[in-house]
C-alpha cells in the first residue's frame, strides 16, 4: 500500500521487548528505566495477529527487533510462525549478537533469512565502556555462529561517536577486504534527550566516508531492491560491502518504507515523532481482522513526508531507541 506521498510501505519492524541485556550509552541510560508492566506488552499471538494483517495489505519483510529480541523467552517460535504466513514474508532480524551463538541455528530453522548484529567496537575493553556490560568475546562467537548456519549476507551496525569509538571507522572497513559481510555505519541519531552523548559527538557520513576512503580505492554499489537505508560502497575487488546510514544528515525519508509497532502495542509511523496509534487498545476491544487491516491503513496514510531534525522547534522525542528499536 502507498502512503499519502506516494511511497510504497511494504516493510514491518516488530519490536517484541523493550528489555535489554546491554547498556549501550548511545541507546538507553544506565538508570531509571522503566520498563512496561507484562500486560501492557503485544503477546505473541498478538503481534502474529498484527503481522498476518500487515502482510495482507502488502508487508513484504518483517525485522523483529528489541530492546534485545532474544532476551524474550519463545522468540525461535515466534519467528517460525512468522515464517509461516501465508504470504511467505522475508523474516530478519536486528540483534546484538550476545545469545546468537545459542540461538543462530535454532533461528536458521525456524526460518529466519539473516541478521544484522550491532557491534560498536572490536576492542574488548572499549565494548564494556560503551555497553556497560561485558560480552564481547560472546558477541564475536554469535557472529561466527550466524556465518556458519547461513543467516546472511551478515550486516553488522556500528555507530560511530566523535571521541568515542569513531577512531576505529577504518578497522571496521578494513574487515570488508577478507570477509563479505556488509558493515553499516550509523549516525548517532538523537532521538531521546536521554542519553550519554548530545548531538555534537555526531560523527556524520561525510566523515564516516572520508574515514575509510584513504585505505584503498573505493566503488559505489548500486542497490538491489527498493527502500534500503544504507548508501553502499565497496572497496574494489573486496568481498565485503560498506554501507552508510545518513539518517539525520542527508535523510532518505523520500524512499521511507516503514513502519513500527512498539512492544507496548503502539503503531509509530516515524521514527522520530512521538505521534503514535493505540495498536493494543484495539487489538484487546475485540476488533475483527478487518478493523485491523483498517487501522494499519490508516497508520500509513498517517506517516509524516520526513523528520524535522536539526529545525529549531525539533525536540528528541519521550522514548529512548531501545523502546522503539530502531
Ligand atoms: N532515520 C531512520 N533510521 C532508520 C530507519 N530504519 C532503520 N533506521 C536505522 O538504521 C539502522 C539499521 O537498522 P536495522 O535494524 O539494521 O535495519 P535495516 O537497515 O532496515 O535493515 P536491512 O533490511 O538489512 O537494510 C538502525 O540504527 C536504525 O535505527 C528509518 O526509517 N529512519
Ligand atoms: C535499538 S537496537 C535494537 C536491536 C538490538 N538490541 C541491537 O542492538 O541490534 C537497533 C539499532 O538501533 C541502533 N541505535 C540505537 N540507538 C541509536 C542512536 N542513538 N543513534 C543511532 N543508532 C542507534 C543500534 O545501534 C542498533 O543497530
Ligand atoms: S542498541 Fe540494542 S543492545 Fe544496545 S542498549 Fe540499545 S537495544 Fe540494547
Ligand atoms: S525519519 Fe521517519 S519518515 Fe524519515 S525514513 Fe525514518 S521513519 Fe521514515
Amino acid at each position: 500500500m502507498r502512503d499519502n506521498f506516494g511511497r510504497v510501505i511494504d516493510y514491518l519492524r516488530l519490536s517484541v521487548t523493550d528489555r535489554c541485556n546491554l547498556r549501550c550509552r548511545y541507546c538507553m541510560p544506565e538508570q531509571g528505566i522503566e520498563h512496561f508492566p507484562h500486560r501492557q506488552i503485544l503477546t505473541y499471538e498478538e503481534l502474529l495477529r498484527v503481522a498476518a494483517g500487515a502482510a495482507a495489505i502488502g508487508v513484504r519483510k518483517i525485522r523483529v527487533t528489541g530492546g534485545e529480541p532474544l532476551v524474550r523467552k519463545g522468540l525461535v517460535d515466534f519467528i517460525a510462525r512468522l515464517a509461516a504466513l501465508p504470504q511467505r514474508p522475508e523474516i530478519t532480524l536486528t540483534t546484538n549478537g550476545l545469545l546468537l551463538a545459542q540461538y543462530a541455528g535454532p533461528l536458521k530453522e525456524a526460518g529466519l533469512s539473516r541478521v544484522n548484529v550491532s557491534l560498536d567496537t572490536l576492542r574488548a575493553e572499549r565494548f564494556e565502556q560503551l555497553t556497560r556490560r561485558t560480552g564481547f568475546a560472546q558477541v564475536m562467537a554469535g557472529l561466527a555462529a550466524a556465518e556458519q548456519v547461513g543467516l546472511t549476507p551478515l550486516k553488522i551496525n556500528m555507530v560511530p561517536i566523535a571521541g568515542v569509538n569513531a577512531d576505529e571507522v577504518g578497522d571496521f572497513a578494513r574487515l570488508t577486504l577478507e570477509r563479505p559481510w556488509e558493515i553499516r555505519f550509523i549516525e548517532f541519531m538523537p532521538v531521546s534527550d536521554n542519553l550519554d552523548y548530545s548531538p555534537e559527538s555526531r560523527f556524520p557520513a561525510d566523515d564516516i566516508i572520508a574515514a575509510f576512503s584513504h585505505i584503498a580505492p573505493v566503488e559505489a554499489v548500486p542497490r538491489h531492491g527498493p527502500g534500503g537505508v544504507a548508501r553502499l560502497f565497496r572497496f574494489v575487488g573486496a568481498p565485503g560491502r560498506l554501507g552508510v546510514i545518513p539518517a539525520v544528515s542527508h535523510h532518505f525519508c523520500h524512499e521511507c518504507n516503514r513502519l513500527r509497532v512498539t512492544s507496548d502495542g503502539r503503531v509509530r509511523p516515524c521514527l522520530f515523532s512521538d505521534d503514535e496509534l493505540d495498536l493494543r487498545a484495539l487489538l484487546r476491544s475485540g476488533a475483527d481482522d478487518e478493523q485491523l487491516r483498517d487501522f494499519l491503513r490508516r497508520a500509513i496514510t498517517a506517516k509524516p513526508e520526513k523528520h524535522h531534525i536539526g529545525a529549531e522547534d525539533f525536540r528528541p522525542g519521550a522514548r529512548p531507541m531501545q523502546g522503539i528499536g530502531g
